[in-house]
């Protein structure tokens, strides 16, 4: 059995479905993050499993115990949200004391955690400190601390970071998982920025429109998509129907399948390549490119379908607009979706 069991979890608002059937299984010690577009239901479901929310059907066990209809307060989960949601009229210390004296924790036993977490955290200089005299990061790690000085079963994070500017949410991503490991205390990260989640999570679950599109590694997200969904969200793939890729490549893919290719598993040269039973090759023309950072997007007409290729940006732009082109790729970055 896993240290959290979700099974077809469902919730509507009136007549607005918002989680459909979702099932989950989380390990103890996982940092799992809920990533999808905005509206899909991260938010939703995070306070569905802190029992902030009511549930319409299903099941949630947390270390063996059935805590469905186990109210907030005693399900034993910490949270911490976007607004850092700390008490402006008391010191730091005071902030993560308060949830330590309603648990009746006696004041040495107090002293003692909330050092530890100041510690963990790195804010043991701002203890008498108030929230309005600290940066937007330094109270974001004191919700942090106030979230785990009460040594919670499972730590439950709403976009923690989405308040706060890049290069600090950089440091705060690591930070977050550093602590998170640290004290292994199984964590659900929601966010909608892939980049965060593919940085910090053990496994990612995307969810579209209420339900479960793939819960997979970083990795295997990003290589092996197993939806269309999935393969726009994640990686900006080229996603073709069988009838594309048959006007495209003059051959039907795999099982007839909708099939996903990543932008720069595809090569561009002007000469036409050799070619093998391993490999496809083209003939394309440049629509347009535009470089973003140390990479050229392509965009690419073959028989009609429009291509997005990708290519380390070497001090010039290659090809230009209108130019004749051969593309080849290998024939196992072609990948068959599911649905
Ligand atoms: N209390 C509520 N009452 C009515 N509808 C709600 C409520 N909370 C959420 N919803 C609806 O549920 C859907 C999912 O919202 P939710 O906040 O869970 O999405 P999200 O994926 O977290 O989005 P975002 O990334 O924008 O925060 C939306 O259509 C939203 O309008």
């Amino acid at each position: 059995m896993s240290y959290m069991e979700i099974s077809n979890l469902e919730k509507s608002f009136d007549k607005n479905e918002v989680l459909k059937n979702i099932s989950l299984t989380i390990e103890q010690g996982e940092f799992v993050s809920l990533l999808g577009p905005s509206g899909c239901g991260k938010s939703t479901l995070l306070r569905c499993l802190s029992g902030l929310e009511t549930i319409d059907g299903g099941t949630f066990l947390l270390d063996g115990k059935d805590v469905t209809e186990t109210p907030a307060q005693t399900r034993n989960i910490g949270m911490v949200f976007q607004q850092y949601s700390l008490f402006p009229n008391m010191t730091v210390w005071d902030n993560l004391s308060f949830p330590l004296t309603i648990q009746k924790i006696s004041k040495s036993e107090q002293k003692e955690r909330i050092e530890e977490v100041l510690k963990i955290v790195g804010l043991t200089d701002k203890k008498k400190a108030y929230p309005g005299n600290l940066s937007g990061g330094q109270q974001q790690r004191v919700a942090l601390a106030r979230a785990i000085v009460s040594r919670p079963k499972v730590l439950l994070l709403d976009e923690p970071l989405s308040a706060i500017d890049a290069r600090l949410r950089k440091n705060l991503q690591i930070e977050i998982r550093r602590i998170q490991q640290e004290l292994n205390i199984t964590t659900i990260f929601v966010t909608h920025d892939q980049d965060e989640a593919m940085l910090m999570s053990d496994r990612i679950c995307l969810l579209n429109e209420g339900k479960i599109e793939q819960v997979s590694t970083p990795i295997e997200l990003y290589t092996k998509p197993k939806t269309r969904f999935a393969a726009s969200f994640i990686g900006h793939y080229n996603v073709l129907s069988p009838d594309e890729f048959l006007q495209a490549f003059h051959t039907a893919p795999t099982d007839n399948k909708m099939t996903a290719i990543r932008p720069e598993t595809i090569q561009i040269s002007t000469e036409k390549p050799e070619e093998n039973d391993l490999t496809h090759t083209l003939h394309g023309r440049i629509i347009n490119n535009r470089s973003v950072g140390n990479t050229l997007h392509y965009h690419i007409d073959v028989n009609g379908i429009t291509f997005k290729v990708d290519t380390l940006f070497r001090s010039f732009a290659l090809y230009k607009n209108d130019q004749d082109v051969w593309l080849s790729l290998e024939k196992r970055n072609c990948l068959a979706l599911e649905d």
